[in-house]
């Protein structure tokens, strides 16, 4: 465990670890030369006349003083140790999980990173500040003690090194049996807080729309939790037990070879209850050492979390040559592309391009893959055939931060970040100026919803944009893909329009756009389709008909059918 998080620290934190695990290492052995001294020492007092105990009590007193010197010392280390661990954790995930591919963040992980980040990283600032000294303690001490007790009797020095050894296996053996249960109960405990945060968040739908099955799988999911949890104390115990009579066993053993060798007179009687005392001693140290397993295995389960998350790879950005194009006017070009989430095929040999300016709809039944055509354009995932490339570059060869920079998005229930209405917007172009943003502001018709807001565009939009409403926050969306202008916007029309005017904003709000950029939307509104340069329409994975709208309400089709069955009503 120690070896993992040295390796997953940055170099000045992993030194400061290291450290600090040679001053504890450094008290634990003088711990256990104390304790060693202590026997020796009694050994000698009881034994008055034939030993002179002075030189003894001089040694014992001077290793007293130098163990709580550096006890001391490494105390106050582990403190600072832990939270610069903790610090550092925290910015390793925060800078990892920002180059990780946006197709990672599905909503169990996205729950994962929120404990870990939360529970698991403050549990494991505990490990150097707290746990890591019993856990080395229980170690390097008893050897210490014993290599020390040497100086009295070699032969109970090697028995406390075996029963040391012994201990340490037992020990292992009870944690790994508890880790398995530790893991499962952590998955369901993560499935449960899953279920409570869609519960919570989906509560109106699951009121209006009377779902017991929301409920059922609520109470299942606190139910499994709750079976896994009792059952991680049931089957905690025996290897707590099992330890608890090893470590008995063994000192029980001891005994009955001291009392073995003073019976048979190669031990004498002060020797033996010198030795006694420092073997009761060192006992008590491991038995407490096992009180904090249990500690210690939280915390092996948190860095075993941060590790996975560490582990996850962000989409490699490769060296590639450049896409040649048919014609200097295409932005997008994509060829022949499939997609699969797991082993389901979505996207099967997908090929269409994306003029520099225009305006493309995206149009299909639910579940078609128009979604899933839009997130592989934005390089959530690779798609497992084909290519897709951007002004040329296949989008394997574009760093992260310059394709993002080349694409605004407009979704249909946007995320806010907990600032300002202009803060969000202008987070999409920080060197737009003023007017460029009040003419964003009054494109997405948001000059209206400001009017009527006390701090206008100061005003704060809440966690997520909670504050406003879902059209407000749609408007501050499509402000900032107005203000943005990238290259390529891809907007998703909402399905069950929030309101006519917003529809019309969205639509407008992409001719717009497509007079100075390439617009790809997933349209459910027949005036943007009606206006859009071409229309794509998806079936099953495929592109099964495209041209403009005349020409394809022209013809028998797909098309015709969508729109007889959607847009004629
Ligand atoms: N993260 C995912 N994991 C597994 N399957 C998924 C995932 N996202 C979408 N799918 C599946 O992929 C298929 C295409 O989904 P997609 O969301 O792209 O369709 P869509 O045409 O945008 O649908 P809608 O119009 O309803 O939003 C569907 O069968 C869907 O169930």
């Amino acid at each position: 465990m120690l070896r993992t998080l040295h390796r997953m620290l940055p170099a000045p934190e992993a030194r400061a670890l290291a450290a600090l695990t040679a001053w504890l290492s450094t008290a634990a052995v003088l711990q256990g030369i104390v304790l060693g001294l202590a026997g020796i020492t009694i050994a000698a007092l009881l034994n008055a006349g034939d030993d002179d105990p002075w030189p003894r009590l001089v040694a014992l007193a001077g290793s007293s003083v130098a163990f709580v010197i550096v006890q001391w010392a490494a105390q106050l280390i582990a403190f600072r140790t832990g939270s610069q661990t903790a610090r550092a954790l925290h910015t390793r995930l925060g800078e990892h999980v920002a180059r990780l591919p946006l197709g990672w963040f599905t909503p169990i992980r996205q729950t994962e990173l929120i404990d870990t980040a939360t529970t698991g990283v403050p549990q494991l600032m505990s490990y150097p500040a707290i746990l890591l000294r019993p856990a080395i303690t229980a170690i390097l001490t008893p050897i210490a003690a014993a290599t020390t007790l040497a100086l009295l009797d070699w032969r109970y020095s090697l028995a406390v090194l075996a029963t040391t050894v012994v201990a340490w296996y037992a020990s292992t053996l009870s944690q790994r049996l508890a880790r398995t249960v530790d893991t499962r109960r952590h998955r369901t405990s993560i499935e449960a807080a899953n279920r409570i945060l869609e519960y919570a968040t989906r509560q109106p739908l699951i009121r209006t729309d009377q779902r017991p099955e929301d409920v059922d799988a609520l109470d299942h999911a606190l139910r499994d939790a709750a079976r896994e949890s009792r059952r991680s104390t049931v089957t905690v115990l025996p290897g707590l037990l099992l330890f608890s009579l090893t470590l008995n066993a063994l000192f029980a053993a001891l005994i009955t070879l001291g009392i073995l060798w003073v019976t048979d007179a190669t031990l004498t009687v002060p020797a033996f209850v010198g030795l006694l005392v420092t073997t009761a001693r060192l006992t008590a140290i491991a038995a407490a050492g096992a009180e904090l397993a249990a500690g210690l295995r939280l915390q092996h389960g948190a860095l075993t979390r941060i590790g996975s998350v560490l582990d996850a790879r962000p989409l490699p950005v490769l060296k590639l040559p450049p896409v040649e194009t048919s014609s200097g006017n295409v932005l997008a070009n994509v060829e022949g592309i499939s997609f699969r989430y797991g082993d389901d095929p979505v996207i099967e040999d997908v090929s269409f391009t994306l003029p520099r300016r225009g305006l493309t709809a995206l149009v299909g039944p639910s579940g078609s893959g128009k979604t899933t055509i839009t997130r592989l354009l934005a390089r959530f995932w690779d798609p497992t055939n084909g290519r897709i490339a951007l002004d040329a570059t296949d989008l394997r060869s574009i760093e992260p931060d310059r394709l993002y920079a080349q694409i605004a998005m407009v979704l249909q229930d946007d995320y806010l970040v907990d600032a300002t209405i202009r803060e969000n917007i202008r987070a999409a172009n920080p060197s737009a100026t003023d007017a460029d943003m009040c003419r964003a502001v009054r494109s997405a018709g948001l000059d209206s919803t400001l009017a009527e807001l006390p701090n206008g565009l100061d005003t704060p939009t809440g966690p997520g944009g909670a504050r406003l409403s879902g059209g407000q926050r749609q408007r501050v969306s499509i402000a900032r893909a107005l203000l943005k202008a990238a290259p390529l916007t891809i907007m998703d029309e909402a399905t069950s329009a929030l309101d006519p005017e917003n529809t019309r904003l969205v639509s407008a709000a992409a001719r717009e756009l497509a007079r100075t950029g390439s617009v790809l939307v997933i349209a459910h509104n027949l005036d943007t389709i009606v206006n859009a340069d071409q229309v794509l329409v998806l079936d099953r994975g495929r592109i099964i008909q495209r041209g403009t709208h005349a020409e394809l309400a022209r013809r028998d089709g797909h098309y015709r059918t969508l729109l007889d069955a959607q847009w004629a009503r």
